[in-house]
């Protein structure tokens, strides 16, 4: 397995380990992000993708080992703190809010990070109406970036799900952060969308820079969005390197679909894979 070490990396993860009672989720693993790069996690289900990013937002304390972003140690500080700093992410169910515009969902995006106080808040003029102003167009350059601006009115419940989906990443992407974990940004968007969505992807990193780290078993968007990606496979990793010679590995066909089935799609190519 051939390792391409990015040069300079924006978030390190060292012998990570997660245990569940006697399950080992997660096995001292290694992994560099490289700043501006797009890095896919993938894997058969249960393989620890979602733990990789639990330990990385803070909703899960690892056993042992240390995740630096920009050389800060992050496993000491709380959730709120990491997004503070610039981490952002999206879950694998949506978390909009139904019945509030799509406008209004990136907004609620900004409260956590809102300087102003309550006081502030009531006042007519004050630093809070400014801060209100500016981000209501961070919100809606955003949503222009994305190509998503029609939507900016309409109810997010009355969406179809592929852009709802969209508006989850707009929101984590709202207030730019400078890492984003998507969590199966391409889950339930249809097929036909599925190329969209990477070109959004791709055209928001160009502009802003933003470092991706997503987990996909869409494997169209990770060959159309991913620099790098690594495979876990029962909590270690399995490969790493460009989509192309990682996805063709027959050890890494082996352990989505098994060896019979692995020898077809050799043939014919992987485009989506449930684990
Ligand atoms: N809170 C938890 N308590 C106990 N076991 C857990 C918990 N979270 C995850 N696990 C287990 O840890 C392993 C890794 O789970 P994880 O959700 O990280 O996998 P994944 O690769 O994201 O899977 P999927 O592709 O299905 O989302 C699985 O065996 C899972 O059952």
């Amino acid at each position: 397995m051939t390792e391409v070490v990015p040069a300079r990396s924006l978030l390190e993860i060292h012998k990570l380990t997660v245990r569940f009672g006697g399950l080992v989720a997660i096995n001292e693993l290694d992994l560099q992000i490289a700043e501006g790069e797009i890095f896919a996690l993938v894997g058969p289900n249960g393989a620890g993708k979602t733990t990789v990013l639990n330990c990385i937002s803070g909703l899960i304390k690892p056993a042992a080992g240390n995740i630096q972003f920009e050389g800060r140690e992050l496993l000491s500080l709380p959730a709120h703190k990491r997004a503070s700093l610039g981490i952002g992410r999206t879950f694998q169910q949506l978390q909009l809010f139904s019945s509030m515009t799509v406008l209004d969902n990136l907004l609620t995006a900004r409260h956590t990070q809102l300087q102003a106080g309550i006081l502030s808040g009531m006042l007519p003029f004050g630093r809070s109406k400014r801060e209100d102003a500016h981000a209501r167009q961070q919100a809606m350059e955003t949503l222009t970036l994305l190509g998503l601006e029609s939507y900016a009115q309409r109810r997010a419940g009355s969406l179809p799900f592929g852009a709802q989906k969209l508006i989850g990443v707009a929101r984590a992407l709202v207030l730019h952060p400078r890492l984003v974990l998507l969590d199966e940004p391409a889950a339930g968007v249809p097929p036909q969308e599925v190329q969209e969505l990477a070109t959004r992807l791709r055209f928001w990193q160009k502009e802003l820079g933003t470092t991706l780290l997503l987990i996909e078993h869409n494997m169209r968007l990770v060959q159309a969005v991913a620099d790098r990606v690594c495979v876990l496979d029962y909590g270690s990793k399995l490969a790493e390197g460009d989509p192309k010679t990682v996805l063709s590995d027959p050890a890494v066909l082996e352990a989505y679909l098994g060896r019979g089935a692995s020898k077809a799609v050799q043939q014919e190519g992987v485009s989506h894979v449930e684990g």
